[in-house]
């Protein structure tokens, strides 16, 4: 598989999968770290040592007909810029390893579902992702990879403190469950940074729409656990788990709550953005993604139809720069990003709006006398 076949869609198929869930929750990722008993950590590694760590994975791959089958490698040092950017702007590499100038590779799976970043923060980072609310499958396809490449890797391990990474603040099960969620009703009513302060005492960390260091853009949220060391996995599933119903739950209600007092209101806002969306000739990322907030809050409160959730997706992926810029076809600066992004948008939405079914039939109501 080359590089291209990972850039041409901005969403892959697996995220098209609807369930209850689907109106908060965008997708699930598992991420389990993992290093190379005998080297040391990336932060401190030689060049040499960051090889021979890429070679016992190339090793392990290739002895695997279940990962040679399925996976592509790629060293980050052969992309260039632009297709780095796109795989961030995908969630399937963290920022940090696109970074990575002499060392660092990846895995992706045919599917899009799986990456194994090698060398980032450690020697392996195995990261699965579902569409929705599904940990325990993400959970079980992060461990049955995990469980092949121990076959054959000498991973660091202590019985007294698990599996031995980087960073303290992954040390025992190295596992970070996270489910991203789209919260504009807590957004809207103040209620986030209360929402934050009790995660951070419960042991859990939000962040932003890419990860760590990332900020809010649209409103969408990744909610993980900060502790590693003293529970089990399933503990580490439970406490998420819970956690992100209750999130769930108190979006639901503020929607609920937004619906009964300010109908209107909301309803003025969605299609502003939606006429936003439809009309602007310059979008900024941030302006663009506030937009795609605000109707995607509209369409699953059915105030907006004709419009696909999965359309939002897709869009909130491909009006970033790195995408932009790979379907124009040339390094563009950001100005014309901003008029390129409004093109796209414009173009996208319209047309999909335009093709609601409902329209007409409004229309000749409205006339019928
Ligand atoms: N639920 C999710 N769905 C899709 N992508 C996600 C999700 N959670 C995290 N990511 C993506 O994974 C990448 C890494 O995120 P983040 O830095 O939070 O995690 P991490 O690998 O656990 O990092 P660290 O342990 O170094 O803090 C980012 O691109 C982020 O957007």
């Amino acid at each position: 598989m080359m590089i291209e076949s990972f850039l041409e869609r901005a969403t892959p198929t697996w995220m098209h999968i609807k369930d209850d869930y689907s109106d908060i929750v965008i997708s699930t990722r598992i991420r389990l770290a993992r290093n190379l008993d005998g080297y040391r950590f990336p932060l401190a590694f030689s060049e040499n040592e960051a090889l021979q760590v890429e070679q016992a994975v190339t090793h392990a791959v290739s002895d695997s007909p279940t990962l040679q089958n399925d996976y592509a490698y790629f060293a980050i040092k052969d992309l260039t810029p632009l297709q780095r950017q796109i795989l961030v702007e995908k969630h399937l590499i963290s920022p940090q390893l696109a970074k990575k100038e002499q060392v660092g590779s990846i895995l992706l799976s045919e599917d899009e579902s799986v990456s194994i970043m090698v060398n980032e923060e450690d020697h392996l980072r195995i990261q699965c992702m579902t569409a929705s609310f599904q940990l325990q499958s993400a959970y079980e396809q992060a461990n049955k990879i995990d469980r092949i490449l121990e076959k054959v890797l000498p991973y660091a391990f202590r019985d007294t403190f698990g599996y031995l990474t980087s960073c303290p603040t992954n040390i025992g099960t190295g596992l970070r469950a996270s489910v991203m969620m789209h919260l504009p009703a807590l957004t809207l009513t103040g209620q986030m940074n209360q929402i934050i302060n009790a995660m951070t005492r419960l042991g859990m960390t939000v962040r932003g729409i890419y990860g760590e260091g990332s900020e809010n853009l649209g409103n969408v949220y990744q909610v993980s656990n900060q502790i590693t060391l003293g529970k089990t996995e399933e503990d580490i599933l439970a406490d998420i788990q819970s956690v992100a119903e209750k999130i769930i739950q108190k979006e639901r209600h503020a929607r609920g709550k937004l619906m009964e007092k300010a109908e209107l209101a909301l309803e003025d806002r969605v299609y502003r953005a939606l006429g936003t969306l439809t009309h602007a000739r310059i979008l900024t990322s941030e302006e663009a993604a506030t937009c795609l907030s605000n109707v995607r809050l509209g369409v699953d409160l059915q105030l907006i139809d004709g419009i696909q959730t999965t359309t939002l997706n897709e869009c909130v992926v491909s009006m970033q720069p790195g995408f932009l810029q790979h379907y124009a076809g040339e390094a563009l600066p950001p100005a014309e990003r901003d008029r390129v992004r409004a093109e796209m948008l414009r173009e996208t939405l319209s047309q999909e709006h335009a093709n609601k079914p409902i329209n007409g039939e409004k229309g000749e109501d409205l006339y019928d006398v």
